[in-house]
């Protein structure tokens, strides 16, 4: 992605403070998706993430990782698996708890949507503590799938998230597009 890309992106990217509570400074990506020329460039250099690491499926984290993620699996070919906060997908799933930057939260997979074979790229807007990333690695090996890599918009370099989930990684890439 050329720097004139990434100023674009970066361009597109409010920031919101004391979101959604005080001390928080939140990065609003509903900028970058309202411009079709961001987007774009957004959803191709995903995908050039997922297309570069073999990646076989593509996971989005609800709710603003759905956003990127979906038109990145179209994009680069792939198909889409849901991560969903508890409660949300009707068939039999793992679960995982989680903290993040401003709670904690429980997030869900269907069992069945992952198997041996798959390579999944996981795909969200913000790497903050890295809690959610983490989690969701958790539940991909769970259901018996290797992991390709995480692809994030914006890292919060300051929060350690990318220390945080380096364990869970097992060597496997995390690739921010911009770095805060
Ligand atoms: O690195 P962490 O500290 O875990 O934080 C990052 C997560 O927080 C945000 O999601 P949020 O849970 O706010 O949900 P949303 O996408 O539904 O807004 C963001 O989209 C990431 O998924
Ligand atoms: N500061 C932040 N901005 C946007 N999303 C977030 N998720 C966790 N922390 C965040």
């Amino acid at each position: 992605m050329t720097e004139g890309m990434r100023e674009l992106l970066l361009s597109r990217i409010r920031d919101v403070s004391d979101y959604p509570q005080p001390g928080v400074m939140f990065k609003d990506i509903t900028p970058l998706l309202a411009d079709p020329a961001a987007f774009t460039a957004l959803t191709d250099a995903l995908a050039g993430v997922c297309a570069r690491h073999g990646a076989t499926k593509v996971v989005g984290l609800e709710a603003r990782g759905f956003i990127l993620a979906a038109p990145v699996a179209v994009r680069a070919g792939l198909g889409f698996i849901p991560v969903r906060k508890a409660g949300k997908l009707p068939g039999a799933t793992l679960s995982q708890a989680y903290e993040l930057e401003y709670g904690t939260a429980e997030i869900e997979i269907h069992a069945e949507d992952l198997g041996g074979g798959d390579r999944v790229m996981v795909i969200d807007d913000v790497l903050a503590t890295g809690g959610t990333a983490e989690a969701s690695l958790e539940l991909i090996r769970r259901a018996g799938a290797e992991v390709a890599g995480v692809a994030i918009l914006m890292e919060l370099g300051f929060l350690g998230g990318r220390a945080r989930l380096e364990p869970a990684l097992q060597g496997a890439p995390l690739e921010a597009l911009l770095t805060v």
